[in-house]
């Protein structure tokens, strides 16, 4: 290639199509016919490119480095200290660092871009010092509405306890025990070991997938401790103090990942939550996958003590119905709310390695949103119905039974069906049992589904999702709003998250994504949404 710009052989930055993202590539080929060049990345993928999008390994190195440099002084001093960066002037020459230094400005600019661009400015920098405050807030001011005679949200505000009875050590010391047991049933070498999705380096981190195996265990535990004459209604009525002690912790544990994040390699870092911004950052989270040796930080929490927890405070709740109403057995309505919530976290436990094909564990960095998320908001706020139906009783017909039971599955179906079809085609791409779908190839290498699940809206995980949160409601009745509150929550939160997904793929996938758009027209209601 006598004429041509770069070499073969040559190794290159080369843009990732549709993204600010340049890897390192090699060079294979020029063809002068389309003036493409043939690129391979580190992970194998070919790629042909146009000259523009792709840079010589040392000039690029140059032009981040002199960018980065006109940048604010409080930037210019995280430099020195971050042991990535060290790393990245002492051997400025070595492609590894030319793709960490990548990696970092790419990150930055994301984050940069993140920060500015979302939802009612809901996670920018200034967002997040509203979300920080209002999160844990808005907790408490739920838990405080429950235990009303009459919850609502005219109540504001509500009568406050004194303070000093928010702490109680004992509720933070079985916080403590639980998270530990919790992380010893992790440790176990019990149940399968699972690789997670490819990382930018091509590296595949391995996962303890024995989730299922936990809350078996948990389960046995609780029901044990109650033979034993433990009385697990005192975390209905300790309810506060236990949710003021998990915020704690969750705190903690958010400030240590912010710390840690500081001293970890560029390319260990999310492309979010990284804007030089310490609150957004902190808020966001920086590290994409914090593990102490093999202990993986982020799917811990996510999976186990939060999502356990739940199912054992609406056993809690059961128990504490019966002592509070004089009942033999739990109502129908407490029943079913025990149930089919039980039924969604065995399913996701049971499903586990599915979540490694999830936003949050293979793009969102882990900080306080995701820690106050997976161990206080899960936990205290996913089991109000539970609550609520303690001292707010409403008695069920064995037909209305019937009618929500059916509603349950339907959604159930279409969940789990989705979601493993999705999994299954992400993990192996020409599995013989997916043949039948249609697919579209992006500039990536990866393909989009177009038909199946994933052909009749662009999300039918969150409607089948939707519909479990619409069965979960409905056995607490209409008369207060509170026991609505999840769907309403739900419905926000997952119409964000898809436009979050949306504005990621459109920029990972360029026009694939936007041919994908225009062949699945709905998002997540067909014909509606
Ligand atoms: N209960 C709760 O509080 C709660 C909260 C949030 C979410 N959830 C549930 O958690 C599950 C995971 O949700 P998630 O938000 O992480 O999103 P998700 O729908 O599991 O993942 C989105 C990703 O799937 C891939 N994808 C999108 N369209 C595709 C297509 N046509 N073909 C192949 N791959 C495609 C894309 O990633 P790649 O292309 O990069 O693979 C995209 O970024 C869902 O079932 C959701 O309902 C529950
Ligand atoms: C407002 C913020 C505090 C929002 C925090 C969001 C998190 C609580 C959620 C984000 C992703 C969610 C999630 C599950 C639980 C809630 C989140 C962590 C999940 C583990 C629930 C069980 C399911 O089966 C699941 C594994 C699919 C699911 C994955 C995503």
């Amino acid at each position: 290639m006598p004429t041509v710009k770069y070499q073969k052989d040559e190794t290159v930055m080369g843009r990732w199509p549709g993204s600010s993202l340049y890897y390192q590539v090699k060079v294979v080929g020029f063809d002068s016919k389309s003036q493409l060049y043939t690129v391979i990345y580190k992970d194998g993928t070919e790629l042909e490119l146009k000259e523009q999008d792709i840079r010589s390994a040392a000039g690029f190195q140059l032009r981040s480095r002199s960018r980065s440099r006109s940048r604010s002084p409080g930037r210019r001093r995280s430099r020195s200290r971050s042991p990535a960066r060290t790393t990245r002037r002492s051997s400025s020459r070595t492609a590894a660092a030319v793709a960490a230094a990548a990696i970092t400005e790419s990150a930055k600019e994301s984050s940069r871009k993140d920060a500015k661009s979302t939802l009612l400015g809901l996670w920018s920098p200034s967002g997040a010092y509203f979300w920080l405050l209002f999160l844990p807030a808005w907790v408490l001011f739920l838990l405080l509405q429950v235990n009303m005679e009459d919850p609502s949200l005219v109540n504001f505000p509500p009568p406050l306890p004194p303070l000093e009875t928010l702490w109680d050590t004992q509720a933070f010391g079985i916080v403590i025990l639980w998270i530990l047991f919790q992380a010893l049933l992790y440790v176990l070498p019990v149940g399968k070991v699972s690789e997670g999705m490819p990382l930018r380096t091509g590296e595949r981190l391995k996962y303890r997938t024995n989730g299922f195996f936990a809350i078996v265990v948990s389960a046995l535990v609780a029901v044990a401790a109650v033979y034993q004459g433990i009385d697990l209604t005192y975390i209905h009525s300790n309810f506060l103090q236990l949710s003021v002690a998990t915020f704690l912790i969750s705190v903690l544990l958010s400030i240590y990942l912010y710390i840690r994040s500081r001293y970890v390699s560029a390319d260990q870092l999310a492309l979010g939550g990284n804007s030089g911004n310490v609150v957004y950052d902190f808020f966001k989270g920086r590290e994409l996958n914090p593990r102490i040796k093999n202990f993986d930080l982020k799917f811990f929490c996510e999976m186990r003590p939060g999502l356990i927890g739940w199912c054992l405070i609406n056993f809690a709740m059961a128990l504490a119905e019966m002592k509070q109403q004089g009942l033999d057995a739990p109502s129908y309505a407490m029943i079913l709310v025990n149930v089919f919530q039980l039924l969604y976290v065995v399913d996701g436990l049971w499903n586990e390695e599915a979540i490694l094909t999830t936003m949050d564990l293979m793009h969102d960095g882990f900080g306080f949103m995701l820690a106050f998320g997976d161990l206080v908001w899960v936990p205290f706020t996913y089991t109000l119905q539970a609550y609520y139906l303690v001292s707010h009783p409403n008695p069920l017909s064995p037909l209305v039974v019937a009618l929500i039971v059916t509603l349950k599955l339907v959604g159930f179906y279409i969940f789990r069906k989705s979601n493993s079809e999705k999994n299954a085609f992400r993990r192996n791409p020409s599995d013989p049992t997916l043949s039948y779908l249609k697919t579209i190839p992006t500039a990536t290498g990866k393909s989009l589904l177009v038909s199946g699940w994933w052909g009749v809206v662009r999300h039918p995980n969150y409607l089948g999702d939707l519909i479990m949160a619409l069965a979960w409601s409905l056995p607490c009745g209409f008369s207060h709003l509170l026991p609505w509150y999840y769907m309403i929550y739900f419905i926000i939160l997952l119409v964000h998250r898809d436009s979050r997904d949306m504005s990621n793929c459109r920029r990972k996938y360029g026009s694939a994504w936007d041919e994908y758009c225009r062949t699945v027209r709905y998002r997540i209601i067909p014909r509606v949404y």
